[in-house]
């Protein structure tokens, strides 16, 4: 196994700098540099030394494995943080013999020697990339082991079930409960509720992970750049008397409510003959498509057209803009104006609503990612073929099936070793 280096804190210039280490020659190498090992877990400040050379001077940490991040021999080194402090440090490091760590390298260890399962390990990388509070939350939920807790609950409840098919398969004559086929599949039914439960909230939860996708959609000068920028607070998308301005997607990043949001501005809904406008107005049908939610914007001293009226549904909010020119305000829209900031607060209050009840803020772990959906997916679907499978031997398949897809949704299988488990405490007759 390498020994594996890199520096976990941003690049650039910072006030301290923290590399990392982990392998079997962390100690080594640690030593090499700082002289005796500091106490274990301990931060200790030592001069850096390499070649004859003083490098810095520094907090230094040792961490034997197992009980570190990575589960190996691990060292810290919480440097000045300048650049040319950290590349000698590294230099050095090179030196010695150690590696630089591959993205992701020092958790994939720690999956590796049992520390997180994969649910966990995704929780860290989404924790490092969050960007609002309720990303935040959801994110160390995950890497604290909010998912894998539940799933090796039901992983248990799964085998154990298993373990009592396989026993009324093997011990058929003797006297065991006649009911106990037909028991097994009433709780595995229970156990594939709790699961659909789960899986009915995962878009949720995918959508607070990724954010949520809003289009602004309307009639060429209809208002929409101005809307967007009214929104994000800044002069993203060009705004002009022109009609057809807008032709590529713009999109800004807002947050609302603790959920992150990308806010699309589309280009205005035509019959054309420019093609490249004609693009432009494919490409903002498919934003509709694929949005979330839809803001659909109808000036108020112009007719609504057909083209923005055909995209009304349960995920549109109508929002009548220009309403400083006056006009006859389309019934349930909101009437914003872009120019004097009527009627804004009203619609973002109205948008954050939305966008919070199609994002997971409950505060119970559940599924974040397409992953999830399809592992627990394949669950649910092999525990629906109990009831229908004729013979015993079909129905320990389907709980097999359902163990295996609960296993590629944590990386760990181990069902055998957990089967052996609970044989071990089975004790029929032998
Ligand atoms: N300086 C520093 N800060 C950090 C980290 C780090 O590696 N170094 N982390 C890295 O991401 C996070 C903290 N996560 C950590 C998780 C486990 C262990 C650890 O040593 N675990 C051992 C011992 C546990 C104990 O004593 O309670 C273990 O699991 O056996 C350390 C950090 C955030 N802050
Ligand atoms: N009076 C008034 N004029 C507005 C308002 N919002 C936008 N306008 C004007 O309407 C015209 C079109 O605005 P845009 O925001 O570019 O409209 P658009 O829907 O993005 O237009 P396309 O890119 O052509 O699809 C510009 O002249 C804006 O100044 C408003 O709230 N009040």
């Amino acid at each position: 196994m390498r020994t594996i280096f890199a520096l976990a804190s941003g690049a650039g210039r910072a006030a301290v700098a923290v590399m990392r280490v982990s392998g079997p020659g962390a100690g080594a190498v640690l030593e090499a540099l700082v002289g005796r090992l500091p106490t274990p877990r301990m931060a200790s400040l030592r001069r850096l030394r390499h070649g004859g050379v003083v490098l810095d001077q520094a907090l230094v940490l040792w961490f034997p494995g197992p009980a570190s991040y990575t589960g190996e021999d691990s060292a810290e080194l919480h440097l000045h943080g300048g650049p040319a402090v950290v590349a000698a440090v590294a230099d050095a490091l090179v030196a010695l013999g150690m590696h630089p760590a591959e993205p992701g390298e020092f958790t994939r260890r720690a999956f590796l020697n049992g520390k997180l399962d994969l649910t966990a390990a995704e929780g860290i990388a989404d924790l490092i990339a969050a960007e609002t509070e309720a990303q935040r939350r959801q994110a160390l939920r995950q890497a604290e082991g909010g998912l894998a807790a539940r799933h090796a609950e039901w992983a248990a409840r799964l085998t154990r079930l298993l373990a009592r098919q396989e026993a009324f398969i093997e011990f058929e004559e003797e006297d065991l409960p006649s009911d106990l086929d037909a028991q097994v599949t009433a709780d595995a039914l229970a156990l594939r509720e709790e699961m659909a439960a789960l899986l009915a909230e995962a878009p949720r939860g995918e959508r607070l992970r990724e954010g949520v996708a809003v289009a602004i959609l309307g009639a060429p000068n209809a208002g929409k750049s101005s809307l967007l920028n009214a929104l994000a607070e800044r002069e993203a998308a060009i705004v002009s008397a022109r009609a057809g301005t807008t032709r590529d997607v713009v999109e800004v990043r807002l947050e609302l409510g603790g959920v992150p949001v990308t806010l699309a501005d589309t280009a205005g809904l035509r019959e054309t003959a420019d093609e490249i406008e004609a693009e432009g107005v494919r490409r903002a049908l498919a934003r509709a498509e694929a949005a979330d939610l839809r803001l659909l914007a109808f000036a108020s001293d112009a007719a609504p057209d057909s083209a923005t009226l055909a995209l009304q549904g349960p995920d549109a909010i109508l929002v009548a803009t220009k309403a400083d020119l006056g006009g006859t305000t389309m019934m349930g829209a909101l009437a914003v104006s872009a120019h004097t900031g009527a009627g804004l607060p009203a619609l973002r209050a109205a948008l954050e609503a939305a966008v919070r009840d199609r994002a997971g803020l409950s505060e119970a772990a559940g599924l974040t990612r397409p992953r999830h959906r399809a592992a627990l997916g394949e669950t649910v679907e092999w525990l629906d073929r109990l009831p229908i499978a004729p013979m015993p031997e079909l129905r320990a398949e389907a709980l097999r099936g359902a163990l295996r897809g609960l296993s590629r949704l944590t990386g760990r299988v181990d069902v055998e070793q957990v089967l052996d488990l609970v044989f071990g405490e089975f004790c029929i007759g032998k």
